[in-house]
């Protein structure tokens, strides 16, 4: 892995610590807004709330103090024992000094009782008689007030007001017209000091609140007066106003008539507030109660932003601790790949190192080709291998296919082609090779495609392996299982075998087969007279002399004995068989030289059978030859004779006869033997009717299947009754089916009449010598 790759696959990973810590961030942010929207949602409730019980509570009591006001005044004033003696006085021209006396003395103990500043006594004209309590100013103002509430016989509420200097106070007060039933002749005007009670009522504030605040206010032409102080201003009460018009004001908003709670709304500083109003009834004055947004929820806020930077701090401290654990994580994992590489580096340099050492001195023949065959290196072995020095390989420009027998290149150039498709990554195969000196050896080869580290192929290396002995011992070894040792013709399983092809190639030809069965006339006399080396050499003799009466392409066997066969294939006519056994017979004829110099004569007895006129089966075709010879021999030997049976023996669809002889007495058995030559003889009848290999290879694989079954079945049975001769008879199974394996590849080579004639053989034998023994066991163990 180079380190491009590895820190993309590092990134890869940090990919996931990344994702967690952000979502992680999220959902925090998130839950943290929720938790903080529901807190201030509470403080606003709680503020609004106390703001609400404030400004109610003062806004109840200043009517209640109001209301009260007005009823001393009035009781003072209604039809009071004061008022009809100040109206007398009033109207005796206020001269009296006995009833002024008595006038002051009332007021001024109504006055102690009350704690009025002052109360001043007005004709009905609204000039100032007399006055008790503090510094008084006229004020005309006030005495025009006062002439109303006379002339309308009202009380009148003098509203907060700075009196003239000297004075200066801020004061209020409360008029009443003087009746005596119904007739009024002046007024009192009992004066109130707010700072006695009312504005320290309304400035009152509950403790541990910074911004909390009440204002009493009204409106005076486009303003808002403030009539207390601010908590926050330095101006006295009456001495502050703000445009009515001034935006989002609370007091404002009140005075335009918005009673209750104030949402959205400023105070006088612009600055957001939770506000209640509440008028006062019987006067212009509004009671707006509030605080601070801020200071409601400056708990929450603080939380908010301690929360905030605890955040933030926290994030920063993983933010680090992950950029530090990433570049640990990349250093390590560069480490790795550069520690990795170098291991590969060595390990590589190590591989070659031994490649090499193996290459050059290995007692293997190697060569190394490139991708088009050519030679790139071979070592000794292979040199001494082939005699080419590695001169003569690079001048030559060898490559694989000039050592390669011209026969055997095909397989090789094959797989070759698959390996480079990237179908296969080697082989091996055995083949021919040509040395320099144009000599042929065998040579098992592995062969393998050599990939770089991308995976693109490099080089192809085969190691050969000289296999010429073997193949020798196999060729000999497999000659002599085909072969006669004495004559060295072939033996009869190459007989039946030739013969096959012979009638396969012929039934796809339209052609005749013709098969001659020679014995020769008396041969024993020979072994009688000169001994049986002589006889040896007389059999080697006759075999020539078949030979000689034959084309190459026949076939010469030595069936057994004195009998010899001839196999005369792709005749267009039968009757060109007539020819060679006439030569035969006239070849024997002459006398034969034994070693010593002694003549001897033996002649030939030939029958003669025709494929397909005699039978289409091998077996029937031999019998027809060897019935052909005896009759041969009945006409006086030397002689050859054609089959003159019927023209074909037995009944071909009953060919594989299974009669009484075959029953085992097994139920079980006997059926399924019936079962195998009933398949038998369909599959011979689908040869003789020439269906295609599809179909003869399918009821091929059903008697294959038959077979097993009824292998099992004998298994079954031998297990059940503890046959002692089991394990030869399982044995003998898994030989036969072994070599039913081999049918199916030789049914695809043409070889189908041998296959048939081989199993309906094994089969014959199988029931004869096997089952039958078998079976008069299981009969004896009371099996039927
Ligand atoms: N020398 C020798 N003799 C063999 C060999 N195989 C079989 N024989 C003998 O060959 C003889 C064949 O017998 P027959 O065919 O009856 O003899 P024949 O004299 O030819 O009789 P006809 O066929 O009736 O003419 C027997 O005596 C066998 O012993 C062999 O390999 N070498």
């Amino acid at each position: 892995m180079d380190s491009q790759s590895g820190r993309s696959s590092s990134d890869h990973f940090a990919i996931y610590p990344i994702s967690a810590f952000v979502i992680l961030v999220i959902v925090a942010l998130l839950m943290g807004d929720h938790l903080f929207s529901n807190l201030r949602a509470g403080l606003k409730n709680v503020a609004q709330q106390n703001v609400v019980a404030i400004g109610s509570i003062k806004a109840s009591q200043i009517g209640d103090w109001l209301h009260e006001h007005e009823s001393d005044v009035k009781t003072l004033s209604d039809n009071s024992f004061f008022s009809r003696e100040a109206i007398r006085w009033i109207r005796g021209g206020a001269k009296d000094p006995v009833r002024r006396r008595l006038i002051v003395d009332r007021l001024q103990s109504f006055l102690n009782a009350h704690h009025f500043r002052a109360i001043v006594l007005y004709d009905s004209t609204g000039r100032v008689l007399l006055n008790v309590g503090d510094l008084f100013a006229d004020d005309k103002e006030i005495g025009i007030e006062a002439r109303r509430a006379v002339e309308s016989g009202q009380f009148r509420f003098v509203d907060l007001h700075r009196d003239r200097p000297p004075s200066n106070a801020v004061e209020m007060g409360f008029i009443s017209p003087l009746h005596e039933g119904l007739s009024y002749a002046g007024a009192v005007y009992l004066v109130e000091d707010p700072a006695s009670y009312l504005l320290p009522l309304v400035d009152s504030r509950p403790g541990g609140s910074e911004t909390a605040d009440t204002q009493l206010v009204r409106a005076e032409g486009n303003d808002v007066l403030y009539l207390n102080q601010l908590r926050d201003r330095d101006d006295p009460p009456l001495g502050y106003r703000l445009p009515l018009s001034t935006p989002g004001l609370a007091v404002a908003i009140a005075l335009r008539g918005k009673q209750g709670l104030i949402e959205g709304a400023n105070d006088h500083r612009g600055r957001p507030v939770f506000s209640y109003a509440g008028e006062i009834a019987g006067t212009p004055w509004v009671l707006v109660s509030k605080i601070d947004e801020a200071e409601a929820y400056r708990m929450v806020d603080q939380v908010r932003w301690l929360a905030g930077l605890l955040f933030l701090f926290t994030s920063g401290l993983i933010a680090a601790w992950f950029r530090q654990w990433r570049r640990r994580d990349l250093a390590e994992a560069e480490a790795a790949i550069l520690k990795e590489r170098v291991r590969a580096d060595a390990l590589k340099m190590e591989g070659e190192k031994r490649f090499r050492t193996a290459f050059e001195h290995t007692a293997l023949p190697m060569v190394r080709n490139s991708l088009t065959g050519e030679f790139i290196e071979v070592n000794d072995a292979w040199c001494n291998m082939f005699g080419y020095s590695r001169d003569e390989v690079s001048s030559k420009h060898l490559d694989w296919q000039q050592v390669t027998y011209p026969d055997d290149m095909e397989p090789g150039a094959t797989l070759v082609k698959q390996m480079l498709a990237g179908e296969i990554s080697d082989f091996k195969i055995e083949k021919r090779y040509l040395q320099k000196d144009g000599k042929v050896l065998w040579g098992s080869v592995q062969v393998k495609l050599v990939r770089d580290e991308q995976g693109v192929p490099e080089f192809v290396i085969s190691a050969i392996q000289d296999i010429t002995e073997r193949k020798l011992t196999e060729k000999t070894i497999n000659f002599m299982a085909y072969h006669d040792k004495l004559t060295g013709l072939p033996n009869r399983a190459l007989l039946f075998d030739r013969l096959a092809q012979a009638m396969s190639q012929a039934k796809r030809d339209a052609k005749y087969v013709a098969l001659l069965f020679a014995d020769l006339d008396g041969f024993k006399a020979v072994n009688d007279l000169y001994g049986h080396e002589a006889g040896d050499n007389v059999l080697k003799m006759a075999a020539q002399r078949f030979l000689a009466c034959v084309r190459a392409v026949d076939t010469v066997a030595r069936f057994g004995g004195d009998e010899f066969a001839i196999i005369l294939g792709n005749l267009d006519d039968p009757l060109q068989a007539k020819g060679v056994a006439e030569k035969i017979v006239q070849a024997f004829a002459q006398s034969i030289t034994l070693s010593d110099g002694r003549e001897c004569t033996v002649g030939a007895s030939v029958g003669i059978s025709i494929y397909p006129d005699h039978g289409s089966a091998m077996d029937n075709l031999m019998t027809a030859a060897d019935q052909a010879m005896y009759e041969s021999k009945r006409h006086g030997k030397n002689t050859y004779t054609f089959y003159r049976g019927k023209s074909s023996l037995g009944s071909e669809s009953q060919w594989f006869l299974f009669d009484e002889s075959m029953l085992v007495g097994v139920g079980e058995i006997d059926e399924q033997h019936r079962n195998l030559a009933y398949l038998v003889n369909r599959l011979n009848e689908a040869l003789k009717r020439d269906e295609s290999m599809e179909s003869i290879q399918q009821m091929l694989d059903e008697l294959l299947v038959a077979t097993r079954h009824h292998f099992d079945t004998e298994n079954r049975y031998m297990l059940t009754y503890n046959y002692p001769e089991q394990r030869d008879h399982e044995l003998e199974h898994a030989q036969l089916l072994n070599e039913a394996q081999r049918f199916k590849e030789q049914i695809s080579e043409g070889r189908e009449l041998l296959v048939l004639q081989s199993v309906k053989d094994w089969l014959l034998s199988h029931i004869a010598f096997s089952d039958k023994k078998l079976a008069a066991y299981l009969q004896h163990q009371g099996l039927k």
